[in-house]
């Protein structure tokens, strides 16, 4: 509400026809109740910030959430806040990956402003000098998978769940920085089969290959695996190990500095080809007759 009533009164001080009095104020937030928050923050005593997803019912990654969790990993940042385990709020989803309906039949600027979000978002996780752990809570394909890999550590529940980059099975290529990921993970052997087949792994397979690196039975365990994951720094020297992670983190920071414009433009071009478009029409279907 604060934030409601500061923005407000910037807005209104801009403009010569509004006053922003009590009775305007009070008006305009009856009319416009904040929109829910899509990611959530828990910070515990010893200064571990649980970040929950939470965009019912699947998470799918629309611009608003990964402009929230961007601006909550800076926010967290600025608190030398000592670790961040990122998890899910459903029971059996930790991220459904990219929202396809901010890609299917999209508004060229939209587009532009989902995908530079997401860029800046993934950059902002990847290269946090924070230990980040993912808790793994349900599946996560595709982008929900990127998160994961994004992360120094994963612990997934299982055995049911499953996760990996799937978008050759849509027809759409993943890009290079995700593919950066999977070989951080798995090495280029395994990434270039899992990828070309876009396959989904089992909790189990997912181990099995170095994809996750603990397997749980529930989400109580994920987060305890998780902070034991974050207290071991505790007695690492802060700086030798942010500029250890910066530097064996280097090909994907660097690729994403130095290709960030083309990157968005291979993927504006790409999104709207009528394949591509029919391709997640198609899909998006298919996901609603499956029910
Ligand atoms: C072009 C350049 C490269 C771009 C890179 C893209 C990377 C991506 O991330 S693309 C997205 C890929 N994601 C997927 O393939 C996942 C699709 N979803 C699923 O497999 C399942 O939904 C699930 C296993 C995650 C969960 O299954 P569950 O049975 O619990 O839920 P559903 O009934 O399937 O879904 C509920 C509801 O949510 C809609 N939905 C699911 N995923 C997405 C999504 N990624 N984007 C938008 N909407 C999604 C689904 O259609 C259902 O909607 P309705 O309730 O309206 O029918």
């Amino acid at each position: 509400m604060a934030v409601v009533c500061r923005n407000l009164r910037a807005f209104a001080q801009k403009t010569s026809s509004l006053r922003c009095t009590p009775n305007f104020l009070r008006l305009y937030s009856q009319s416009k109740p904040a929109p829910p928050k899509l990611v959530t923050v828990d910070v515990d005593k010893a200064g571990v910030a649980t970040v929950t997803l939470d965009r019912p019912p699947v998470n799918s990654l629309n611009t608003g959430l990964l402009e929230e969790l961007g601006v909550a990993i800076k926010d967290l940042e600025a608190n030398k806040t000592r670790g961040i385990i990122l998890t899910s709020s459903s029971n059996s989803v930790f991220s459904a990956g990219l929202d396809i309906l901010e890609m299917y039949e999209p508004k060229k600027q939209n587009l532009s402003l989902f995908w530079t979000t997401l860029q800046n978002t993934w950059l902002s996780l990847y290269r946090t000098s924070i230990p980040t752990v993912a808790a793994i809570n349900g599946h996560a394909p595709a982008g929900g998978c990127l998160l994961a890999l994004s992360c120094e550590y994963r612990v997934m529940v299982g055995p049911k769940f499953t996760i990996g980059l799937n978008e050759t099975q849509l027809g759409i290529v993943a890009p290079q920085w995700f593919m950066i990921c999977m070989k951080d993970a798995v090495g280029r052997r395994q990434a270039e089969m899992a990828l070309t087949a876009g396959k989904m792994f089992s909790t189990q397979e997912a181990l099995n290959i170095g994809l996750i690196d603990k397997m749980v039975s529930n989400k109580e365990e994920a987060i305890a695996e998780a902070q034991k994951f974050i207290a071991q720094f505790a007695k690492i020297p802060p700086l030798a190990r942010r500029m250890t992670k910066e530097s064996i983190r280097q090909e994907g920071i660097k690729y994403m500095e130095e290709n960030a414009i083309d990157d968005l433009k291979a993927f504006m071009d790409l999104v709207v080809q009528p394949n591509i478009q029919k391709g997640l029409g198609m899909y998006l279907e298919a996901m609603k007759k499956s029910k």
